[in-house]
């Protein structure tokens, strides 16, 4: 058997133009158009390169990008200043702080600072609780995009067997809370889990969000499951290296439904769920 492979650049494309084409309306009817603040603290080189990509999809989409990059020295203090500041422009419809931070900075005091009608991440304690509750919210940009690409390869996911591999806050755990909103039948395995080959085995939809090169194996799924990789990692390759994601990739594609590669799979539908959630947030926060 040959997978199908899940095309997350075209997918993420579609949903790209489609946020344009609601802007284009928005900005039609006199609104003006959504706007996101992006805050850079530090010089990780692949954060800068993610930063550079939001606004690149931002500016395609017709929103308004505003960057704000401070230095690796920045103290939390000051980091919430230009948090609180931007919670009160009124200008500003998202904010995002992108991770990681450095040290001195603690990720979740920054996050829980940011006013929840503006978090475009979805990392608000109160959107996640939201979320877990089945209610509307803003939803991290990683599973939605996760969702969107399960819908658009099988349609209604209802009844399904899904298996999510990593309980982050920010990956499995909301993955986990989409998928049961969605009426599928979840289980959440993680590094403590005590038989992965089997849990896997019994998977209709499989969401690999480990953080560990290869760890899933082909042998191990259900013929036919669907597979979407989160895992974005960079391993050695002769002189250089390449990104690999958590599934061993050519082996489910011989075991597998339908898989996404990587790259090129969920990584490009995180920035464009990003623009639909700025886009959400701009509505909503019009609508009050
Ligand atoms: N505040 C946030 N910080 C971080 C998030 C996030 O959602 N919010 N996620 C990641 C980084 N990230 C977006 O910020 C991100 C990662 C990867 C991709 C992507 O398209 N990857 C490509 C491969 C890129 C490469 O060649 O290195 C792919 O998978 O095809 C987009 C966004 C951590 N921080």
């Amino acid at each position: 058997m040959t997978a199908t492979l899940i095309d997350g650049k075209a997918i993420a494309a579609t949903l790209r133009a489609d946020v344009a084409a609601a802007v284009t309306a928005r900005t039609a009817a006199g609104h003006r158009a959504p706007c996101l603040a992006v805050v850079l603290v530090g010089d990780d080189p692949a954060s800068a390169v993610y930063v550079r990509s939001k606004a690149r999809a931002c500016a395609e989409a017709g929103l308004r990008g505003l960057e704000h990059r401070l230095p690796a020295t920045t103290t939390e203090t000051d980091l919430l200043a230009l948090v609180d500041a931007l919670n009160t422009n009124d200008s500003v419809d998202g904010i995002l702080v992108q991770l990681p931070l450095p040290p001195q900075c603690r990720a979740d005091a920054v996050i829980a600072r940011i006013d929840p009608a503006k978090d475009v991440d979805g990392f608000h304690p109160l959107n996640a609780g939201r979320l877990a509750a089945g209610l509307p919210g803003l939803v991290p940009c990683t599973p939605l995009g996760c969702l969107r690409l399960l819908t658009r390869t099988l349609g209604g996911i209802a009844g399904a067997e899904a298996l999510v591999i990593g309980r982050s806050t920010i990956v499995g755990r909301p993955m986990a809370s989409l998928l049961i909103n969605e009426s599928a039948t979840v289980t959440i395995a993680h590094s403590r889990s005590r038989d992965l080959p089997a849990l896997t085995a019994r998977a209709d939809i499989v969401i690999a969000a480990v953080g560990r090169p290869e760890m899933i194996r082909g042998p191990w799924l259900k013929p036919g499951a669907t597979v979407i990789d989160v895992g974005i990692n960079r391993v050695a390759s002769g002189d250089g290296h390449k990104l690999v994601g958590d599934v061993a990739f050519a082996e489910a594609m011989e075991v597998a439904g339908a898989v996404t590669p990587v790259p090129g799979g969920v990584g490009p539908m995180t920035i464009a769920c990003l623009l639909e959630n700025t886009l959400t947030a701009a509505t909503a926060r019009a609508a009050t």
